[in-house]
């Protein structure tokens, strides 16, 4: 009988801590070893759970990580990553980061840190969602030298409570575009007079509507004919199920940066 994966999650009482915290439980396969929340939060020293709704498990929610884990799965808030990282990277815990928002000075810090401990980080952890990465870089490869130019959009669509905008994953999938297309300005939302649009350029759009779990679409708009690629979550769990599985890859790995790739095998 091979040994449980110990789990720790970080931003526990979260909306998709909550998540990862369920499904750890029912993972035949991991043991939930602790839920983490900062130190000030509310949810402190009640049941993880009874937060998730699975019923008592006998993990409290605490704020530091104490007990050696095989993993750390981070869904919290960019502010989280001055406790959580350190504390993987002392003690080299692997880490699966899917917190999104933060600065280019956080993504060298974590970048740094993959020195030393194994890290995937992936602003979605959803198959569907990477399966369609791959599928846009293809076309934006194929579209790249259109004569009369492509002009490429990302809309993306989310719950009211999300708090940073565009998505990572939309920042992502510009990023992918223009690494095979080579726009150098990316302009977020329109307004006033901008003129006619450049071709150099990526634009994004965030909605911010209800319990949209995810929804991004990514415009290929040209002369005569338009290409739409369109990719929406149902429920937290497509992020939630791709998350333990990047847990259970990066347990095993040496120190490096992974990616969701990595993970799938795409
Ligand atoms: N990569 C993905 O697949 C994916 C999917 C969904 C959400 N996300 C990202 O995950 C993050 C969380 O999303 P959410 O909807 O669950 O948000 P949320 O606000 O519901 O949950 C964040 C949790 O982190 C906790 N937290 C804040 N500071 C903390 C700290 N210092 N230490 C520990 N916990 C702390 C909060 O108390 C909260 O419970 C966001 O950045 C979101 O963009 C990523
Ligand atoms: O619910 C969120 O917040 C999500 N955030 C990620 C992002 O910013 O890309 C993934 C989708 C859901």
């Amino acid at each position: 009988m091979p040994d449980l994966l110990k789990i720790a999650v970080n931003g526990a009482a979260g909306r998709m801590g909550q998540r990862i915290t369920a499904l750890t439980i029912a993972d035949p396969e991991l043991e939930l070893s602790a839920a983490l929340e900062y130190a000030a939060s509310p949810q402190q020293g009640h049941d993880a759970g009874e937060v998730c709704g699975a019923g008592k498990c006998g993990v409290t929610i605490s704020s530091e990580l104490v007990h050696r884990v095989d993993a750390v799965i981070d869904f919290s808030l960019p502010e989280a990553l001055d406790s959580i990282l350190p504390a993987c990277e002392e003690r080299q815990i692997p880490l699966v980061i899917a917190t999104t928002g933060y600065t280019d000075a956080q993504r060298e810090q974590i970048a740094a840190a993959a020195n030393s401990t194994p890290i995937v980080m992936a602003p979605s952890m959803s198959m569907a969602v990477n399966l369609v990465m791959k599928l846009v870089s293809d076309a934006a490869r194929v579209l790249k030298d259109n004569t009369d130019g492509v002009d490429v959009e990302i809309i993306e669509r989310h719950h009211r409570f999300k708090e940073d905008a565009p998505s990572g994953t939309a920042l992502h999938f510009g990023k992918l575009v223009a690494e095979q297309m080579g726009q150098e300005n990316h302009i977020h939302g329109r307004s006033g007079r901008p003129g006619q649009r450049p071709h150099n350029e990526i634009g994004y759009h965030a909605l911010r509507t209800g319990d949209n779990v995810g929804e991004h679409t990514i415009v290929f708009g040209m002369m005569g004919e338009t290409i739409d690629l369109t990719v929406r979550g149902h429920t937290r769990d497509s992020y939630a199920y791709g998350a333990l599985a990047a847990a259970k890859f990066v347990a095993s790995q040496k120190a490096g940066l992974y990616s969701m790739n990595d993970v799938l095998g795409l």
